[in-house]
């Protein structure tokens, strides 16, 4: 009997192809929806193997009820929707999309960073409202990119390919993380820095970092405080590292100037959440790794990753990294 497979979303079929050869594949047959959590449920206590969204949770009493799980493989580099312990100790390997991603996110990075800056989304209304009577010296100004100082927090792959772009600007490159980055510092000129001087220092700050209990509200009212009245804040990692509160606080105080934001705690953001409402946000629906080029290649190295622990061979890209010698 061949294994079964369930797919959390509607994706192409040529892509799931390769899964159908080696198992019974079936798929949520919306692309714009998630699976109900129950029915989530259900297909998992079938399933040798999930392919899962962001959007998906997968938790502990998911993975209780799911006996015959050998792999989950996460449509995403981030994994902060898995407990990723928990299946660990019951043996579930878990992969995600790291690498494939890291150049199209840092472009949306760096896009939101200038349309926020520049105020572009703002500017393109103002045509397309019929609100533009002539030019005039600061008609909608917006700050220099060019020769600013860029603070990035987790200079990771995304943090370090935005690096690369910052210096076509000819920016100075601020950066905290976890560990130094030897990368970042010889060949992207970038200087590791505390977080609060980063804070001090730094004209753009952007947020790389995973959704940790560590990384959770590490954008509190404290660090916008700590941020220039004139600073950008970017954030295009996870919502929850940001307190949103604090953050609608800081907009309209003037603790810092704007803000562009690819992602936020409750996806999607209600329409009436204070954010929407300010002229110096930029709001994005979670878009950072949407181009069509990379989503399919995230969407074949999930499915690739499954045919392989299917066939008791390594994945390409595996989080548990401690399950290799035992399960692959
Ligand atoms: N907006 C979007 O569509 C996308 C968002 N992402 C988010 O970006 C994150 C980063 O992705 P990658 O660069 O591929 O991951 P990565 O693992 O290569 O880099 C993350 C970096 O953050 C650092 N870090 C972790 N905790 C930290 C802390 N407490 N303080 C300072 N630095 C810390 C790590 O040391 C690492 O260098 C993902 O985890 C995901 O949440 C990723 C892709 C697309
Ligand atoms: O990969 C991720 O973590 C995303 O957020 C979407 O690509």
């Amino acid at each position: 009997m061949k294994p079964y497979v369930f797919i959390t979303r509607k994706l192409p079929d040529e892509l799931v192809k390769p899964l159908m050869d080696v198992a019974e594949v079936e798929m949520w047959n919306k692309e714009e929806e998630p699976v109900p959590a129950q029915l989530l449920r259900e297909k998992a206590n079938r399933a040798t193997a999930l392919l899962t969204m962001l959007s998906d949770t997968i938790d502990e009493s998911l993975l209780d009820a799911s006996p015959h799980l050998k792999v989950i493989a996460n449509l995403a580099v981030g994994f902060d929707n898995i407990d990723v312990p928990v299946a660990t100790k019951r043996n579930i390997v878990i992969c995600n999309t790291p690498d494939v991603l890291s150049d199209t996110t840092a472009d949306l990075t760096f896009g939101l960073l200038m349309a926020t800056a520049r105020r572009l989304i703002e500017s393109a209304n103002y045509v397309k409202e019929g609100k533009w009577q002539g030019w005039s010296p600061y008609l909608l100004a917006g700050h220099d990119i060019h020769h600013k100082t860029i603070g990035i927090v987790g200079m990771g792959k995304i943090g370090q390919a935005l690096a690369k772009r910052a210096t076509g600007f000819e920016m100075e490159i601020l950066y905290h993380n976890r560990s130094r980055n030897e990368v970042a510092e010889q060949q992207l000129n970038a200087t590791y820095c505390s977080f609060d001087d980063l804070l001090t220092k730094s004209d753009y700050v952007v947020c790389l970092t995973p959704l940790t209990n560590e990384t959770k509200h590490l954008f509190n009212k404290q660090a916008f405080q700590k941020m220039k009245s004139s600073a950008i804040f970017v954030n295009a990692s996870r919502g929850a590292v940001v307190d949103e509160e604090a953050l609608v606080e800081a907009l309209q105080t003037g603790d810092i100037a704007a803000a562009g934001l690819d992602v936020f705690t409750k996806e999607p953001i209600d329409v009436d959440h204070p954010l929407l409402s300010l002229s110096n946000v930029v709001a994005l629906p979670h878009i950072g790794s949407a181009s069509i080029e990379t989503r399919t290649v995230m969407m074949k190295l999930c499915v690739e990753n499954i045919i392989r622990l299917l066939q008791n061979q390594d994945p390409k890209t595996i989080v548990n990294k401690e399950l290799l010698s035992q399960n692959c």
